[in-house]
């Protein structure tokens, strides 16, 4: 699934004395099984260029297409499937009181086949059985961090996009979590969307970079 921006802009509250313009003229295309960082300082608009990508939220103007010609805001359901999700904040994404609910539910919301195996393998891979009859907003950031990765992934997606996936991981799951995304990195097939202010901890990863200042994205270059 290509996704193209075309002149997207985006701005918070127009038309009120809180009006910001976050997003500048946003041009860029993600093809299929590319990896894409995205940096730049805080307030920049790394996240809400992200809740574009993933139809959270619509432009102001210009247009998001979908493999050149489908507009995504049509059926966003159809393409989010497609898409797994984890937030800077993962408790702005949790909304089951168990963890075990967290993680199923875009196993059965999309349909996966095989449900319970796949909920086994993510539980394990992400080591989460002790937490799974636990709140997920009563845990620590780090152990937050893992299940909202794990959630993201749980119903195998083709893309996945990540908001600051280091932030809150001791020096175990760290290493963990960046040797499994290792390997999205490196299938053709999937497509990984990265924002971080931990740039350095990607050192092996290779990928498109781009740079968002003030709300104006530019290529910084391309990591081999
Ligand atoms: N819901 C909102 N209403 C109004 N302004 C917002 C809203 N969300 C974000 N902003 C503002 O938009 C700008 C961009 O925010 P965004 O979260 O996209 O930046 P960011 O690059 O992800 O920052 P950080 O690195 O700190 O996470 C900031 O100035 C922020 O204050």
């Amino acid at each position: 699934m290509r996704m193209i921006f075309e002149k997207v802009e985006y701005i918070y509250n127009q038309n009120t004395p809180f009006e910001k313009h976050v997003l500048k003229d946003i041009n860029f295309r993600i093809n299929d099984g590319e990896t894409v960082f995205i940096l730049g300082n805080t307030g920049s608009g790394k996240t809400t260029l992200l809740y574009l990508l993933d139809f959270l939220i619509k432009p102001t103007s210009g247009k998001i297409w979908i493999d050149d010609f489908r507009d995504p805001y049509e059926n966003p359901y159809e393409y989010r499937k497609k898409i797994g999700f984890s937030f800077q904040f993962p408790e702005r994404q949790f909304f089951s009181e168990k963890v075990r609910d967290e993680i199923y539910f875009s196993i059965k919301n999309f349909e996966v086949e095989n449900p319970k195996m796949r909920f086994k393998e993510v539980v394990n891979f992400f080591d989460l059985n002790e937490y799974l009859d636990r709140s997920p907003f009563q845990l620590s950031g780090g152990e937050q961090r893992r299940i909202a990765i794990a959630s993201a992934v749980a119903h195998n997606p083709d893309i996945l996009i990540l908001d600051e996936p280091t932030v809150g991981l001791d020096r175990k799951n760290e290493k963990k979590i960046i040797q499994y995304l290792k390997k999205w990195n490196d299938d053709a097939r999937k497509t990984l969307i990265i924002v971080t202010h931990d740039f350095e901890k990607f050192v092996d990863f290779k990928g498109i970079v781009y740079e968002l200042n003030e709300g104006i994205l530019r290529k910084r270059g391309v990591k081999h």
